[in-house]
């Protein structure tokens, strides 16, 4: 999987080249490329927001640069190898005079929609929300691109125009708001690239974890036994697998009963266990 991430903060992402990620970026399962927005502006104060039309408070991310970013990046995509896997962050793309760019990417995107178009996430209050499902989706995806607006967000028309060029996925983390998406971006692209085969270690880490299959994770615990007066449950100690894996099931749905009854009242698979666990 290939990852960009165009931004007026790359060095927000930073972030995404420590631990797992970064070891998988260096392993080969995932490409990362972050870009500066301000190296796609076409005036030498490297505009790339305006007042809004309508009037209004704030500012407007202007939409030349968005399409010279996102041109570059299809470009990129149809090229493969003429961005660095491993980009380093911070370092403005060169990007080509306009006429020329528009010019060769104009050719080179409609290759790359043929083949299949790439992602384009742009996170936003007034997206649907992003969960579990939605990684896993995503998770198959070859490319994925993420838009990160600043300001009120980014003119409307970027969008429209990038309809013939990828697949437009507003997104929400939250019912909250943030000042940018660049946060938003990290969580998503984390908890996308850690379901991709290789990146966690032992993918058997992944089976049981909270929403996994609809239900939230059971408590854990490691030694010592006791702690400050706190004993790990005898079961756990037990070997009893059977009796161990009985009390973590109805540990996980009591907790998703207690903290996520939404989530419970989706849930058809229930055993006859599992409602004794309930009641
Ligand atoms: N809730 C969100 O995902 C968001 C993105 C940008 N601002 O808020």
């Amino acid at each position: 999987m290939r990852i960009d991430v165009v931004s007026i903060f790359p060095e927000y992402l930073e972030g995404l080249r420590l631990s797992l990620i970064g070891k998988a970026i260096d392993q080969g399962l995932l490409e990362l490329g972050v870009h500066d927005l301000r190296a796609f502006t076409v005036d030498r104060h490297r505009t790339v927001d305006d007042t809004p039309y309508g009037g209004g408070a704030g500012m407007v991310m202007k939409a030349e640069p968005w399409a010279l970013a996102l041109e570059r990046i299809l470009d990129a995509a149809a090229a493969p190898g003429s961005l660095a896997p491993r980009d380093r962050l911070g370092e403005a793309d060169e990007a080509a005079p306009a006429d020329e760019a528009a010019a060769a990417d104009a050719e080179t995107a409609d290759a790359v929609t043929a083949a299949g178009k790439p992602v384009l996430i742009v996170p936003s209050p007034a997206g649907p929300v992003f969960d579990q499902r939605t990684a896993e989706e995503l998770a198959h995806a070859d490319h994925l691109v993420f838009a990160c607006g600043r300001y009120e967000g980014i003119d409307q028309r970027v969008l429209d125009w990038a309809q013939e060029r990828f697949e437009c996925r507003p997104m929400s983390i939250g019912d909250y708001v943030l000042n940018g998406g660049e946060v938003a971006s990290m969580v998503m692209i984390e908890a996308v690239t850690r379901l991709i085969p290789g990146v966690i270690g032992n993918p058997e880490s992944l089976a049981e974890e909270s929403h996994e299959d609809g239900l939230l994770e059971y408590p854990i615990y490691t030694k010592p036994a006791s702690w400050r007066g706190h004993e790990v449950p005898e079961v756990l100690l037990s070997g009893n697998h059977q009796a161990i894996a009985r009390w973590r099931r109805d540990r996980r749905l009591e907790r998703t009963a207690e903290v996520r009854p939404d989530l419970l009242a989706r849930l058809d698979d229930l055993d006859r266990g599992d409602r004794e666990a309930l009641d």
